[in-house]
């Protein structure tokens, strides 16, 4: 334990940046047993290299992303984040590790109906004690980036496309410069062609903000876009064939 305050950085380290997950066991209760849903999972994910991993509905691709997300700790297993074992960590000390060195981009758009593109960075802000003109910049200069320019920064959630949505939220994931980016079904609300624009953006932005990505996906049609792509099958992950 420390007396760190929740606004410290986690611990840092130069060890093995990116994520990686070593011999990951997790299990839910079921009735009297208990549902194993991750099976000594391993995954090692460097700087710019974007994973994907396919499986079946049921088959543990949340539960890995929660994991990983350190949102849940699993039963047994290590969980390093640029070489910082989150298990070791206080829960203050995990916000912090997550608020600084993770981006999570979730399935349902959970942007907020009041706020319009940049402000859904700019909340983000008040935590993070940049100057107010410099975040207004860089949360317009990301936004750009992927796609939303001029006045559709200046829209609420209801003015913009499914697409436009998670864009916003790619954006706003990238807006603490995450070491790890996690994205759980990017494309389940969209279209075949905007759900691929969706999965070039999130290469593109793989190499240009140097993430260790990992998608998780249904649609085998975009798997071909990753650098890698893994299987989840009853709570194991292999390499696809
Ligand atoms: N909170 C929970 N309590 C009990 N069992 C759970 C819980 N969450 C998930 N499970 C079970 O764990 C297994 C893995 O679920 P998980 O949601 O990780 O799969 P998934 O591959 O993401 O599925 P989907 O593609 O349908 O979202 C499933 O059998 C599911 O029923």
């Amino acid at each position: 334990m420390t007396n760190a305050p929740a606004t410290t950085a986690a611990p840092a380290t130069t060890v093995r940046p990116g994520l990686a997950l070593r011999a990951v066991t997790l299990s839910y209760p079921d009735g009297e047993s208990r549902l194993t849903a991750l099976d000594e999972v391993e995954l090692t994910v460097a700087p710019g290299e974007f994973t994907a991993v396919a499986g079946p509905s049921g088959s543990g691709k949340s539960s890995l992303l929660a994991v990983a997300a350190t949102l849940l700790r699993p039963d047994r297993g290590e969980v390093l984040v640029d070489g910082v074992d989150a298990g070791a960590l206080g829960a203050r000390e995990r916000t912090a590790l997550r608020r600084e060195r993770l981006g999570i981009v979730f399935q349902q758009s959970n942007l907020l109906a009041s706020l319009t593109a940049v402000e859904q960075l700019l909340v983000l802000e008040s935590v993070r004690g940049r100057r107010p003109a410099r975040a207004r910049r860089r949360a317009e200069e990301l936004l750009e980036s992927v796609g939303l320019a001029g006045t559709k920064q200046h829209r609420r959630p209801h003015q913009l496309s499914g697409g436009e949505r998670q864009r916003v939220n790619i954006a706003r994931a990238l807006f603490g410069s995450p070491s790890v980016l996690l994205v759980d079904e990017p494309t389940s609300a969209l279209d075949h062609e905007r759900g691929a624009q969706v999965v070039d953006l999130l290469a593109e932005v793989t190499r240009t903000h140097r993430t260790a990505t990992v998608m998780v996906t249904h649609d085998r049609a975009l798997l071909g876009r990753a650098d890698r792509v893994l299987e989840m099958h009853d709570g194991r992950l292999t390499e696809a064939r």
